[in-house]
């Protein structure tokens, strides 16, 4: 069997994440942080494109990578619109989606990756972009016309944590129902029935629990309120408080549970208070979703970040586990999955998708 060389390329908010894969084997992961006096140059995230993607071939090089050795480079995707599960081949026109309106810092990912890989005459790809969509017809039905719910969420890591569970279950994924909760900066909670996420709340737009950083669902009226109260600005301003420095953040100035259990600790009851509200709504959502499934759930899969806290995992446990067995995998996969995802097609397991 031959064997690639495959670079993964992640960006967050405030870091680029690479790794090197031979095959799936990790040869070496490195987060590239960017200080926010360097991000503040950029007036916009595409403006952001020459510093990033020079971070990573100066960062390559000091390791002493050569990029002929390169056999594909695979990217987070990002907001793209809806678009089925899977490994995308990157051409001019999935290029051409992901540069157009770039709010979300994925979306620089294969842009980046892209030009790279063009250079290199090598091919390069995304797999499960944030916008992937497998929801049910039914759980897209609002009560205002014309107005549907949309599937945004940690489609790369639940994909790959459920198909990790239902290995370790001995059951195929497309076989299986999960409820796969993921607790990071923000949270989705899927159910994944026979293979795919048909419903989930939508991180990006505020819905679902509240989360480290973002709002999650408000009641309508106090939104269409504070709209009109002349607090915010603009539109821009209202969305980016209601993503970026909602929550936790808004509250206790901290989007690190590790320092909301800590203020616990020290006796600050707002801190409990809050660290209590996120379980009882993510558990109420992951109720929810038992609802989807009928109650045939295999496991609920908790992963993300906040799934390293024992303390949090038994709130949650206390309110969910009476709906199946729960499995933990803390932190994400995205960056095997990544590799994986590109892997499937270069063994021409699954052929590449296109727009
Ligand atoms: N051991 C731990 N105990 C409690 N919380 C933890 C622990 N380790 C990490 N976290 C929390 O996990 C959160 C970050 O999770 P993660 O790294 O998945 O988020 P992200 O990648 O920034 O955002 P997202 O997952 O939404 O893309 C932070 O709130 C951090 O405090
Ligand atoms: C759904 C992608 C992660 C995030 O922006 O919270």
């Amino acid at each position: 069997m031959n064997n690639y060389n495959i670079l993964t390329i992640n960006p967050g908010s405030t870091s680029t994440k690479v790794s090197l894969f031979k095959n799936n084997e990790l040869v070496f992961e490195q987060v590239l942080r960017h200080p926010a006096e360097e991000l503040n140059a950029y007036a916009t995230l595409l403006d952001q494109y020459e510093y990033r993607k020079e971070k990573i071939e100066s960062f390559l090089e000091e390791k002493g990578i050569k990029l002929t050795d390169l056999n594909a480079i695979s990217c987070r995707g990002g907001l793209i619109g809806p678009i089925p599960s899977g490994t995308y081949a990157i051409d001019e026109a999935l290029f051409t989606r992901l540069s157009t309106d770039v709010v979300h810092a994925s979306n620089l990912a294969g842009i980046i990756g892209y030009n790279m890989a063009k250079e290199l005459n090598i091919p390069s790809y995304i797999t499960d972009p944030v916008t992937v969509d497998e929801m049910a017809p039914i759980a897209k039905v609002t009560g205002i016309p014309g107005v549907r719910r949309k599937s945004k969420f940690h489609a790369l890591n639940q994909k790959a944590v459920a198909r990790r569970a239902a290995k370790q279950l001995n059951k195929r994924y497309d076989e299986s129902n999960f409820i796969v909760v993921h607790i990071g900066g923000g949270i989705s909670i899927g159910a994944h029935e026979l293979g795919k996420v048909v419903d989930v709340n939508n991180v990006i737009d505020g819905d679902g629990p509240l989360a480290p950083t973002r709002a999650g669902s408000i009641p309508v009226e106090s939104v269409i309120d504070l709209c009109f109260s002349g607090e915010y600005k603009s539109a821009q301003e209202f969305k980016e408080f209601v993503s970026q420095r909602a929550g936790l953040t808004a509250y206790l100035g901290t989007s690190d549970v590790r320092d909301v259990q800590d203020m616990m600790e020290q006796g600050n009851e707002e801190a409990k208070m809050l660290y209590e509200a996120m379980a009882y709504q993510i558990s109420k959502n992951v109720g929810a979703m038992a609802t989807v499934l009928r109650g045939k759930v295999d496991a609920i899969v908790i992963t993300g970040g906040v799934a390293y806290s024992k303390q949090f995992i038994r709130l949650l446990k206390e309110r969910i586990d009476f709906i199946g067995e729960v499995i933990i995998i803390p932190g994400e996969e995205e960056m095997l999955a990544l590799a994986e995802g590109a892997l499937r097609v270069l063994r021409g397991e699954e052929a590449a998708k296109t727009l």
